[in-house]
């Protein structure tokens, strides 16, 4: 629990326009707008950080999306820019050329969706008059236990909720008075249409509980996170590699 949500907003704003003065002077942040709160909570602190001005949100449906008047809401509450892209041909265009070669696994149809999504967000980025920088909406408690797709939504140019846990990035929804529907959304992937918690197999309560006190207060949760956490760090770590890199 933060113990003051308005410093550590203020100081995650703070964060942002410096990343950007020293990073990218001048360009805009480009978010992926899904209708969550991670997203939505990413976009509204670029906001107070850099202007609406300088916030490109991006919807990116694969094909129809129930809560798309989520997304749009946010990008009209926040008066922001944005693009639309459809990303369904993309996601069959790979997937039916993989399929003349192998059968297309569950896991590939699970993460071929937010890498596409990636390479979207990177070309809109790049398009900007001005330039980009493409956020990652993740969050510790997601990152704690890999609950991303490797170069997919795990990649990005800058984290700002990369250490706030679950229950924290709701503390700052709400200091930045965005819509409740929003920040109280339940969590799922949209990628299987089941919840994160369903997915995960526990809460974001119990991961927010082993994350501070080693302990979910029950040890076959703990155990399942425990080995979620270590089968997923290759996804944090940088990229193993052969040799002595001299940069
Ligand atoms: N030990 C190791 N060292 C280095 N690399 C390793 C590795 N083990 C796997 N890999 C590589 O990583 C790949 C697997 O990683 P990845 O492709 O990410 O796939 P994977 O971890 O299997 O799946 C991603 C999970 O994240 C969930 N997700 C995705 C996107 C957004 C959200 C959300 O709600 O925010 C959740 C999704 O539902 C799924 O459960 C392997 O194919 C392999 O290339
Ligand atoms: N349909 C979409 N349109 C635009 N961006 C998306 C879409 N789906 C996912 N994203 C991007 O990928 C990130 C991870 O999305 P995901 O749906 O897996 O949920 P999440 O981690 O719970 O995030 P959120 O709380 O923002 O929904 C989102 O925060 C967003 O930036």
């Amino acid at each position: 629990m933060l113990a003051n949500p308005k410093r550590t907003k203020d100081e995650i704003v703070q964060w942002i326009r410096s990343y950007f003065e020293s990073n990218g002077h001048g360009c805009d942040a480009v978010v992926g707008i899904s209708g969550g709160k991670d997203s939505s909570v990413v976009a509204a602190l670029c906001v107070e950080a850099l202007g609406k001005e300088r916030v490109v949100g991006v919807m990116m449906p694969n094909g129809e999306q129930p809560d798309l008047d989520d997304s749009k809401q946010l990008i009209e509450f926040l008066g922001i820019r944005y693009a639309y892209t459809d990303i369904s041909k993309a996601v069959s265009a790979v997937s039916d050329q993989v399929a003349l070669n192998m059968n297309v696994s569950d896991q590939t149809r699970i993460n071929l969706p937010p890498r596409i999504r990636m390479a979207t967000l990177y070309a809109i980025s790049q398009s900007l008059p001005h330039g980009g920088r493409v956020a990652n909406t993740c969050n510790r408690s997601e990152d704690y236990v890999g609950y991303s797709t490797k170069f997919g939504d795990s990649a990005g140019d800058f984290s700002p909720l990369a250490n706030l846990m679950v229950h924290e990035v709701i503390q700052i929804g709400y200091e930045l008075l965005l819509p409740i529907n929003l920040i109280s959304k339940t969590p799922s992937d949209g990628l299987c249409g089941k919840t994160d918690e369903d997915n995960l197999g526990f809460t974001y309560a119990h991961l927010d509980a082993y994350i501070m006190y080693g302990t979910s207060g029950i040890e076959e949760i703990d155990k399942k996170i425990a080995s979620m956490h270590d089968h997923n760090l290759h996804k944090l770590n940088p990229m193993p590699a052969y040799g002595t890199t001299i940069f």
